[in-house]
């Protein structure tokens, strides 16, 4: 995640030019070049994770596109003393233009829940959209990471694996269902009870991401903290529900788009540094998987120049997960094949 210094570095270093880095003997590596679109971004996620993604130093070029909006958030945005350059698309007739040449596509696009509704209620309306979306990105950009953040993360992802595969372009190192977002706040949630610093709490997040398929597992959380059984339940369930909790909360005005920006961002920003050769980067993503009988499952994913060099396999469960991974695989199942059928009719 980039911190403000770094991006004070970065000024400092394009205002003082590489060849006076060189003489002072500094190393004189580039950051690369590298493209990142935003699908949806005129959006209530959209426009926050457009802002983050111009303070990432490692974006040079940010394409913001929507069916409509866009042109007002890249004038905004575009304002911002950062490296990159940004040009908003508007309309599909643009989303060509967009995608051309983008290292990592990022999609919010789509409807949000309002209270009452399961992710799976906006299967109908966002697996279109998804439909749509993947098949330009199988055209424009086949070689680009997806970040899938558009509901039912579950089956949006098989659905977009599905429309690469028909493409001939499917890549499973290549497409990520954004999971970040339980991890924040597994990992929030945990150092409130654990009485912990945040920063220094990590917490693995696995399953999908809807009601009992995300699992998080305290067990294996540091620092270390030994809380009772019934708070580890508690803290379960809420992590489960927190997209429930936002959502009640909001009162129809929607899901969780801060949270979500945020936790887009520290994804999009871990892709860009694998890219970048950037070592040990590991962060819990839906991807294909073979941890499981199933095949798409959310663990820790490791990072690298071609998106996952390797998914990472469980590490040992206490009998309360091994009961919450066995309850979660019948509904992720299915949503998975629910996806991959929409997208094969
Ligand atoms: N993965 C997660 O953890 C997570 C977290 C929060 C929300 N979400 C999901 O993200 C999605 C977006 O949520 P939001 O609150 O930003 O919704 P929103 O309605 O505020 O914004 C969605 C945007 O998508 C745009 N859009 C619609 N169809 C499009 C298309 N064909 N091409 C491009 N853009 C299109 C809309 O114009 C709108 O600007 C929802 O499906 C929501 O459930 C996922
Ligand atoms: O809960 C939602 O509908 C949005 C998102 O999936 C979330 O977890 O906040």
């Amino acid at each position: 995640m980039m911190k403000p210094s770094m991006l004070r570095s970065l000024h400092a270093a394009m205002s003082r030019g590489s060849s006076h880095l060189a003489r002072r003997g500094y190393a004189t590596d580039p950051v690369p070049e590298r493209k990142v679109a935003i699908l949806g971004a005129a959006g209530g996620i959209g426009q926050p994770l457009s802002l983050l993604m111009k303070l990432n130093p490692l974006v040079s070029s940010l394409s913001l596109y929507d069916i409509g909006g866009t042109p007002g958030v890249a004038a905004d945005v575009s304002h911002i003393n950062t490296r990159s350059e940004v040009v908003g698309y508007q309309g599909e007739e643009n989303l060509g233009k967009a995608l051309e040449g983008a290292d990592v596509v990022i999609i919010p696009a789509g409807v949000p829940r309002k209270p009452g509704m399961t992710r799976d209620d906006l299967f109908n309306i966002n697996a279109g959209i998804v439909k749509s979306l993947a098949t330009a990105i199988a055209k424009y950009c086949p070689h680009a990471l997806v970040n899938m953040i558009s509901n039912p993360v579950n089956s949006t992802v098989p659905i977009a694996a599905e429309v690469f595969k028909k493409a001939g372009t499917y890549d499973e190192k290549r497409l990520f269902g954004v999971t970040t977002l339980d991890v924040v706040r597994a990992k929030t949630f945990y150092a409130r009870k654990a009485k912990v610093p945040v920063a220094e709490v990590n917490v693995p997040v696995v399953g999908g991401h809807a009601g009992i398929t995300i699992l998080p597992l305290f067990s294996q959380a540091t620092p270390q903290a030994n809380l009772d059984g019934d708070v580890i339940q508690a803290l379960t369930k809420r992590t489960q529900d927190g997209g429930t909790e936002v959502v009640e909360a909001k009162a129809g005005k929607g899901s969780a788009t801060l949270s979500m920006a945020y936790a887009g961002a520290i994804f999009a920003d871990a892709c860009l540094k694998g890219l970048n050769g950037v070592p040990d980067v590991v962060e819990c993503s839906f991807v294909q998987s073979t941890v499981t009988e199933l095949p798409f499952f959310a663990s820790k994913v490791r990072l690298g120049k071609n998106g996952v060099e390797e998914v990472l396999g469980l590490g040992s469960l206490s009998d309360f997960e091994k009961q919450g991974l066995e309850n979660l695989k019948g509904e992720l199942k299915s949503s998975i094949e629910k996806g991959i059928k929409f997208a094969n009719q």
